[in-house]
């Protein structure tokens, strides 16, 4: 690792630590109004404490299987170039490339107004088994920026190849909630969503999608905000994104939770998934030399009486 950064990383309050998630380093950052983790592998942002409140992303004891394609449940899993199911090849894993390989720390600074950054870079030449699945040149690169009371991950991808990329992909935020049974989220009534346990039905959501719990849907040209609403630990999370069309709402309930050696059988009570991404319809194409970005910027305030 760069001394350079490493110094960098000091005066930001971080470190490197060895961590046992693929036995790969993970960036530590504590100051005083927060604390942060950063996986390398995969570029994942494990997780986000703002001082005297619990974790915004939710952890699991379950680190997800010890294979290459083993998932993970926490934190922000990356998922890009793809979506879903490889729709070509079947025997690709799930959710694309980008959360199985290690990323390289590329840059740690602040922003002008002081701001702790880090900025993670993945590139296809990297890896050959990236090459080999994705035979198209690319570059990555996550920009993460905390504060005493949120986060924001500006991540984009180049297509440094002569074709045309056709990309769908997400920030799968995995945030914690008290309770996923009273766990609200508010700012989808009327958009049209596919409802992925009703053999991809089209529905119109109506109202707060509340309880949180056997939900699989992707919410198509959904608005640029949303808010969840934990009326147990009393906090509302506002989400907020750019360069996002779809929004995806996942937690597995109890049975398909069971079913999962990747997890633990009482996870799901405790996470809402709230992911900003690209996906069905809203898949698109990033021409040659062209870039795309995705933006998520999350905030935590207490829930007020006239949130409720
Ligand atoms: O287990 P994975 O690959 O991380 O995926 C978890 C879930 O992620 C969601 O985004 C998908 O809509 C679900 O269908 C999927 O089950």
């Amino acid at each position: 690792m760069n001394g350079q950064l490493i110094r960098e990383l000091e005066t930001l309050g971080g470190e490197i630590l060895p961590a046992s998630l693929k036995e790969c380093d993970e960036i530590v950052i504590n100051q005083p109004d927060f604390s942060a983790r950063i996986a390398l592998w995969g570029g994942h942002l494990v997780s986000f404490i703002p001082t005297g409140q619990s974790d915004l992303l939710f952890q699991s004891a379950n680190e997800g299987a010890d294979t290459r394609f083993g998932r993970r449940h926490f934190g922000v899993p990356v998922c890009w170039p793809w979506f879903g199911a490889n729709e070509k090849h079947k025997d690709y894993p799930a959710h694309g490339l980008a959360r199985y390989f290690r990323w390289q720390l590329a840059e740690v600074g602040t922003f002008k107004n002081g701001d702790a950054k880090i900025v993670l870079r993945l590139a296809s030449e990297d890896h050959p088994l990236i090459e080999e699945m994705w035979p198209q040149a690319f570059e990555l690169r996550q920009v993460f920026r905390f504060t005493s009371d949120g986060f924001s991950i500006n991540f984009s991808a180049a297509n440094l190849s002569d074709k045309t990329m056709p990309v769908s992909e997400a920030l799968h935020t995995y945030f914690h909630v008290g309770n996923n049974k009273t766990a609200e989220v508010h700012g989808l009534d009327g958009v049209i969503y596919v409802d992925k346990l009703e053999k991809s039905a089209r529905k119109q959501q109506e109202g707060t999608v509340t309880p949180f719990e056997c939900v699989d849907s992707v919410y198509l040209e959904s608005p640029d905000l949303c808010e969840i609403h934990d009326l147990d630990l009393q906090r509302k999370i506002t989400v907020s994104s750019a360069g996002s069309q779809s929004t995806v709402l996942w937690n597995p309930g109890p049975e398909l939770a069971k079913q999962r050696s990747d997890m633990e059988d009482e996870d799901y009570r405790h996470f809402v998934c709230v992911e900003t991404a690209n996906a069905l319809n809203d898949a698109y194409e990033i021409k040659p030399g062209d870039m795309h970005q995705l933006r998520l910027n999350v905030m935590v305030a207490p829930l007020t009486p006239a949130d409720v």
